[in-house]
């Protein structure tokens, strides 16, 4: 995590294609909160794949899981996107590859979003026959308004590059990576002459409903993912698509 006249770059390093399991959220989740102490002054999310931003959270943690491995594998989700989405520093996701449902998520909790030609992203979990939960969905309708949100909900859409820039998933369309991160610097050096503390309080402004709804329940959102995780025919799909996923590789 370079730290470059304040801005910090944070790589998700995780091959092959960044799941995010327990331990990737935890140091996430730290990454964030060191950003936060050390008074970042910005912060660019990307990834060291040449093709996957993120592939969203680690399927084999909701596949036959044990219950308490279950429980503190979503707690991490909550609390890391609890840090992400209220940061008081800028941030960008330079989207340098495939961004499937958390994936998207981390994306989405971020403020400004550049993305490369030729990559997928969205909400698709209606497709694996889970649902995204309602803090996903807020982070989606925030970005992109109800009507548009709720279309691709239900459909689990996975938006191409260009596509996400025509709804407003995205904001700008880079060339490759290096202009990627070159937009997101420009993104940051455009906040950096803004008082820190009125940019934070408006941003945190539009964002406290979202995270207060989760605040307010979050032993309620975890006890809807694990009961509907645990469901027989919820496993089976994940089975289904676990298979899926290897057969392709085969
Ligand atoms: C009520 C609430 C209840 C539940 C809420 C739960 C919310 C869940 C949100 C999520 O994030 S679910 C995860 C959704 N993610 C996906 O659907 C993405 C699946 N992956 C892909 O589409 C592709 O892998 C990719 C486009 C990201 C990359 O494609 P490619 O570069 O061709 O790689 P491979 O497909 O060959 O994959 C390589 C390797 O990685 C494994 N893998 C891929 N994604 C995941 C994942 N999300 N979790 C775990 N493992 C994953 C894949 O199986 C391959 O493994 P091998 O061992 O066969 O090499």
């Amino acid at each position: 995590m370079p730290l470059k006249m304040g801005v910090a770059t944070v790589t998700m390093n995780r091959p092959p294609v960044n799941s995010l399991n327990t331990e990737h959220l935890e140091t996430l989740h730290r990454t964030f909160i060191r950003l936060e102490n050390e008074k970042c002054r910005g912060m660019i999310l990307t990834s060291s794949s040449p093709t996957v931003f993120s592939a969203g959270l680690d399927i084999r943690e909701m596949y036959k899981p044990e219950l308490e491995k279950a429980r503190k594998f979503w707690r991490t989700l909550q609390d890391m996107w609890l840090k992400l989405y209220s940061s008081p520093y800028p941030t960008v996701a330079a989207i340098n590859g495939h961004a499937p449902a958390g994936g998207c998520l981390l994306s989405l909790s971020c403020e400004y979003r550049v993305i490369v030609p030729k990559v997928r992203m969205g909400l698709n979990e209606t497709q694996l026959g889970i649902v995204a939960p309602q803090w996903f969905q807020d982070c989606m309708r925030n970005a992109i308004g109800e009507r548009e949100a709720e279309k691709a909900l239900i459909a689990g859409r996975m938006f191409s590059s260009e596509e996400a820039l025509k709804v407003g998933l995205v904001d700008e369309i880079a060339q490759n990576k290096e202009e990627c991160i070159q937009k997101a610097e420009a993104f940051l050096a455009s906040q950096a002459n803004l008082p820190m503390l009125a940019r934070k309080t408006v941003k945190l402004g539009f964002r406290h409903q979202t995270l207060s709804r989760l605040l307010t329940g979050r032993e309620a959102d975890t006890k809807i993912f694990i009961d509907y995780i645990f469901q027989p025919k919820v496993q089976k799909g994940l089975e289904m698509y676990l298979q899926s996923l290897s057969k392709k590789a085969a």
